[in-house]
């Protein structure tokens, strides 16, 4: 397969948001349960992107594998509700462990386990979308794990690669990093194959990738083929995704200085052209603000941002960053974006000049209603 030259390795360098997906291969020195110093090192990296501004959702495997040690299993049992019992064991382990690192450097985590209905169920969904927005806000590092011990085998992810890309999609995140034990992708796998060579970047929807994508490991799940699938869902949103190596060191640092590390699978078209798109698609609103004339022109003609000041009324409960309708003075529909403001502030800012919004909220979040890259213009 050629390896392809894609520019892209600059968004990672301005990433704000970045969800770091930490696999059950890595994590678990070897079945030896988790591997503590090795999380420590991860959990002093994240630390540092934050002061840096970068947000961070870290996605976390381990459980099972931390379960079992606990419990003293030698093999990965395969019937259901055994995994679910060494889940719910170990995943206190891995609470514990992430509380106690990220305690270090004054950080508070907060354990968030998901079921494929959270994200499936419109309603749900929003909710783990605010939620999980609200932790962000507060400066709390979410560790995002699956619900093991309330899924059955139907609706699973069974890895945690895809649920990384959700999660990137729900938080509309900038990348998604994914690191293993490998480099990257190779264009074989490499434990089979020692002829096997990195892939450096690649488009996510390159349909090659698949094929040279294996299984996993014993104590991984999905091996290649479900990171490169996270990388074409977590595409789907504009965001990023690096297949790495978490045992280079200071590799997120490195990675979100731009350097050349691991394997880059990059969105196929523009972030933002995704991303409206993707937002675009989001059916459920939240609420209606009726433009004047002045806000639909500059909607429309000159792709701005919606400000307070053209808002003549609005209706709905929405909380920030719901998704809101904007329709015109006759009612006809004009925009879709993700909204600043909860329905009540905003109610208090209609008409108003973005300058006086810290006059009258107490507090200004944003000086726009909303910012041009969370709206598009239907
Ligand atoms: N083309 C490939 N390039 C790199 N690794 C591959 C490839 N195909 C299969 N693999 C395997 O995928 C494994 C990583 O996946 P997995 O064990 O599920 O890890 P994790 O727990 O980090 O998700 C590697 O150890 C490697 O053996
Ligand atoms: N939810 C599972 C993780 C599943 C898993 O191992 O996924 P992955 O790290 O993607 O191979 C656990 O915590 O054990």
């Amino acid at each position: 397969m050629n390896e392809q030259r894609v520019p892209g390795r600059d968004a990672l360098r301005g990433a704000r948001r970045v969800v770091v997906k930490i696999g059950s291969a890595l994590l678990t020195n070897d079945g030896r349960g988790l591997d503590e110093p090795a999380i420590g090192g991860w959990v002093d990296q994240i630390a540092a992107l934050h002061q840096r501004g970068i947000e961070v959702v870290l996605v976390s495997s381990g459980a099972v594998a931390e379960g079992m040690v606990r419990l003293g299993w030698q093999a990965r049992p395969s019937a259901v509700h055994e995994l679910q019992a060494a889940a719910a064991v170990g995943q206190n382990g891995l609470t514990q462990c992430y509380e106690h690192h990220f305690g270090r450097h004054g950080l508070l985590t907060a354990q968030v386990l998901l079921t494929h209905d959270d994200l499936s169920n419109r309603k749900r969904y929003l909710n783990a979308r605010s939620a999980l927005r609200t932790l962000v806000d507060l400066r709390v590092v979410p560790v995002v794990n699956e619900n093991d011990t309330v899924v059955t085998d139907e609706i699973r992810f069974g890895d945690n690669d895809t649920l990384g890309a959700l999660v990137a999609n729900l938080l509309e995140a900038d990348a998604l990093v994914i690191l293993t034990d490998q480099e990257g992708l190779f264009d074989a796998d490499p434990r089979h194959n020692p002829e096997a060579r990195q892939i450096h970047e690649g488009r996510a929807d390159d349909p090659s990738l698949a094929a040279v994508a294996g299984g996993g490991g014993s104590l991984g799940r999905g091996g290649m083929v479900t990171k490169v699938q996270a990388a074409r869902l977590a595409a789907r949103s504009g965001a990023y995704t690096v297949i790495a190596s978490g045992r280079q060191p200071a590799v997120l640092e490195r990675l979100t200085r731009g350097e050349r590390l691991g394997t880059l699978l990059c969105p196929e078209e523009a972030p933002m052209a995704a991303r409206k798109r993707w937002l675009a698609g989001q059916l459920q609103v939240r609420g209606t603000l009726t433009l004047d004339a002045g806000a639909v022109k500059v909607l429309r003609d000159s792709g701005s941002s919606l400000l307070a000041v053209g808002v003549r009324s609005l209706s709905g409960q929405f909380r920030r960053g719901d998704m809101v309708l904007c329709v015109d003075p006759r009612g006809e529909r004009v925009a879709k974006g993700l909204v600043n403001y909860d329905a009540e502030e905003a109610r208090r800012l209609l008409g108003q000049p973005s300058h006086r919004i810290e006059a009258i909220l107490g507090y200004m979040e944003a000086p726009e209603l909303i910012h041009r890259d969370n709206l598009v213009v239907l």
